[in-house]
């Protein structure tokens, strides 16, 4: 099969492709370079202020710009991005494609047939609103802020940013020794590809200028020596006049050297604008530094220009600075690179106080880059608001989905994917038809939403590594659905192994699931990370109270364990005549640490356990369950339920108890189809129902529950009436 199968729909003309990035594509021609400049020499040149342009783009933004303005007609949508792929359609997709079809109409032998494009921004899958914004702001030099999970693509997004700026803005920027302040050195800039000739020419100029100057002083030293052989007498004052001339001259060539230019970014051999990722840099890395000099005076000390340092906001002049966890940049650098981005230029200083850095500072140097700041909800929430406060104003901000709807099209770019990530290892073998369906398989079954696939990309190609990786190590041409599914095995993550080990210990104590039934003792479900699930038994003891009822919960957990009680007790209020404020209840969530517990997915065991110890009815202990309770008795979505269904499997439960609004999201792995039975229950009287053992006494709590029936979510009151949050938890 040819190499040209291309995944898009509808293909798309490779014209499309903006001017600007026809340009950002072709290599820097330095010849041509130097003709745009005119006849001037390099070293006429040298010395011209370059022009550091930051000024039109930022003239008062707050007054002109509004983020949300879709209309500026220059502005290329994704679409009119397109790809920049060759297309053969009649080849590769079929007309009909089928519903089970995982490849999506694909007709490949192995991802070998697929194209990959060559610009980053034609590779993002999914996260179209990032895409569009990135687009923009690179059209419009604005700043962005993607908030988001790990691994969905912002670095990517940043780098393919940088593609996509125009590159003949791109300078070189070169420090001056200063000899009016040698604690001040000039800043120059000059055009990308410049600043190379520019020192060349002053190396050269430097050479020619030592070269006459030894000539000079071998001269010199000759008639000294020269002069001492003839009246022997004064030889060793013609040999110690001989070492004087030499030294002089050694001196005074430090001079010349000194005079040559540090270049300290260098844009000449840049195929696209600057990408630089500053994520944890220390304040001298982002902000510039200069050099201690160990020998400060006394002709031995490196000039202060030879010592400056550029920072990654230098760097990425003209370019992007993508800072991932911009949170973890401690206060005073915030503030700095605010400064940096207010002003569009930076003086380098010393960063240490003790340092002879410390003493110099250049004249400003330009940093007019695109900020794309990154991070998670924490990094919004920590960051300084000052400086959120700038991207806002001068930009986007957007938050990277998590998932994405499943079509055909998103398959065939999934297959794409793996090809990608084949050919950037650049030792994995391909991947055949099925192994490539299996990864398809595993990115619907890790995006825990029906008709969904997972967009957590980074771990999806761990995975492919790993199945590549087992098809390398035996030598074989093709990566298959076998290597897949080992790798599946060998690639768990810590938490999964963790999850794993602490259901072997517990089987090693015996305290895995018992046939039988046990008051106030539930069996709940939690996710660790992101794919790990883990059995999770809560215990609830009631006890009359001793001075006003509580909550006794153990552990870190107490806040949650709380709101759930409160959430039940709202119903045990409502169909009970037990007044909670008499009893004390204790909740034990037993032998785990905080970690495990999302939001309030374990409410619903919780409640169980409560009801189950004030009624002294006993829980099946083969039952497990997952849910969010809402006060009016709705069971409520949460997330992970196929982790959570498949850890209560290995643990040995037979039935599971999950929100059935969940039910759709089920895709558990065959293996353990067999060994649970999954029940989907909308409401508290449900889960009763099936988790607690015997009839309930006539007119207890239990029996009153049962005139609870279906749900208020599924009548669409909720929100109105309970006040209880769709999403999952
Ligand atoms: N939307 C996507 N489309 C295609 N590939 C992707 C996408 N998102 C991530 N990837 C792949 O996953 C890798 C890691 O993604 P990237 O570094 O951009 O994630 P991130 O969101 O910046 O994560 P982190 O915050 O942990 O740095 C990329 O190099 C790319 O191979």
């Amino acid at each position: 099969m040819s190499k040209d199968t291309n995944v898009d729909d509808p293909p798309e003309d490779a014209s499309d492709d903006g001017p600007d990035n026809e340009q950002a594509r072709q290599p820097r021609d330095g010849a041509s370079e130097s003709k745009r400049q005119g006849e001037r020499s390099p070293l006429e040149e040298d010395g011209d202020r370059g022009d550091v342009d930051d000024g039109d783009e930022f003239d008062d933004p707050i007054d002109e710009f509004e983020p949300d303005s879709t209309e500026d007609d220059d502005i290329e949508t994704v679409d009119d991005l397109g790809s920049s792929v060759e297309v053969d359609p009649g080849v590769e997709v079929d007309e009909e494609i089928a519903e089970d079809d995982l490849l999506g109409g694909l007709k490949i032998d192995s991802t070998e047939d697929i194209e990959v494009p060559d610009r980053l921004v034609d590779q993002v899958i999914g996260q179209d609103e990032a895409r569009d914004i990135i687009i923009k702001a690179a059209k419009q030099r604005r700043h962005v802020m993607m908030i988001g999970s790990p691994g969905t693509g912002k670095s990517m997004l940043a780098k393919a940013m940088s593609q996509l700026l125009p590159q003949e803005d791109l300078q070189d920027v070169l420090v001056y020794h200063n000899p009016d302040d040698g604690n001040e050195p000039k800043v120059r800039t000059v055009p990308a590809g410049k600043g190379e000739q520019i020192i060349d020419a002053h190396k050269e100029e430097a050479r020619k200028r030592n070269q006459m100057r030894s000539i000079l002083m071998w001269i010199i030293i000759a008639i000294i020596i020269g002069y001492a052989i003839l009246s022997p007498a004064s030889i060793l004052l013609g040999i110690l006049a001989a070492g004087i001339v030499w030294l002089i001259f050694r001196y005074t060539n430090r001079g010349s050297d000194a005079m040559v230019p540090n270049m300290i970014v260098n844009n000449g051999d840049k195929r696209t604008a600057p990408f630089e990722d500053a994520t944890g840099a220390h304040a001298g890395a982002l902000l510039g530094d200069v050099r201690h000099d160990p020998f400060q005076s006394g002709g031995m000390e490196t000039p202060s220009h030879d010592r400056v340092e550029p920072g990654s906001i230098h760097q990425a002049n003209k370019g992007v600075l993508f800072v991932d966890e911009i949170n973890t940049l401690d206060v005073r650098t915030q503030q700095k690179l605010m400064t940096a981005i207010q002003e569009g230029e930076f003086s380098i200083t010393g960063q240490s106080e003790r340092s002879s850095g410390a003493m110099v500072q250049t004249e400003p140097v330009p940093c007019d880059f695109i900020m794309i700041a990154a991070g998670n909800l924490d990094a919004m929430e920590n960051m300084h608001p000052a400086l959120r406060n700038r991207i806002k104003g001068y930009g986007y901000e957007v938050y990277m989905e998590d998932t994405i709807e499943d079509t055909p099209e998103m398959r065939r770019k999934y297959a794409r994917f793996i090809a990608q990530e084949v050919e950037r290892d650049g030792r994995l073998p391909h991947f055949t038809a099925d192994a490539v369906e299996e990864l398809i398989l595993e990115a619907k079954r890790r995006s825990g939403r029906k008709n969904h696939l997972t967009l957590h990309f980074r771990t999806l190609g761990g995975l492919v590594r790993v199945a590549g990786d087992i098809a390398r190590s035996e030598d074989r041409e093709f990566t298959t659905r076998e290597d897949v599914l080992q790798a599946k095995g060998r690639s768990r993550s810590i938490e999964q192994q963790l999850a794993d080990d602490y259901i072997e210990r517990r089987k090693d104590y015996e305290l895995q699931v018992a046939e039988g039934g046990v008051e106030g003792r539930v069996n709940g479900l939690a996710v660790m990370g992101e794919d790990s699930g883990i059995m999770l038994p809560v215990m609830a003891e009631i006890a009359p109270a001793q001075g006003g009822g509580q909550v006794i919960a153990t552990g870190q957990l107490k806040e949650m364990a709380e709101e759930s009680v409160q959430n039940v007790s709202a119903i045990i209020k409502k169909f009970s005549d037990v007044d909670l404020s008499e009893k004390d209840i204790h909740i034990q969530f037993v032998q785990t640490g905080q970690q495990g517990v999302d939001g309030d997915s374990a409410s619903i065991t919780v409640a169980t356990a409560v009801i189950s110890a004030l009624e002294d009815i006993p829980v099946d202990q083969t039952v497990a369950m997952t849910g969010s309770l809402s006060v009016r008795g709705d069971v409520l979505p949460v997330g992970g339920v196929t982790h959570k269904i498949e850890a209560a499997a290995k643990a040995g439960c037979k039935k599971v108890i999950i929100p059935a609004a969940n039910e759709q999201d089920v895709m558990i792995e065959e293996e353990y189809e067999e060994m649970v039975e999954i029940i989907p229950c909308s409401n508290i009287s449900e889960v009763l129902d099936v988790a607690l053992m015997g009839e309930p006494k006539k007119d207890s709590l239990v029996d009153r529950l049962k005139s609870i029936t279906g749900s208020a979510f599924d009548q669409g009151t909720v929100g109105s009436a309970g006040g209880s949050n769709p999403s999952p938890q």
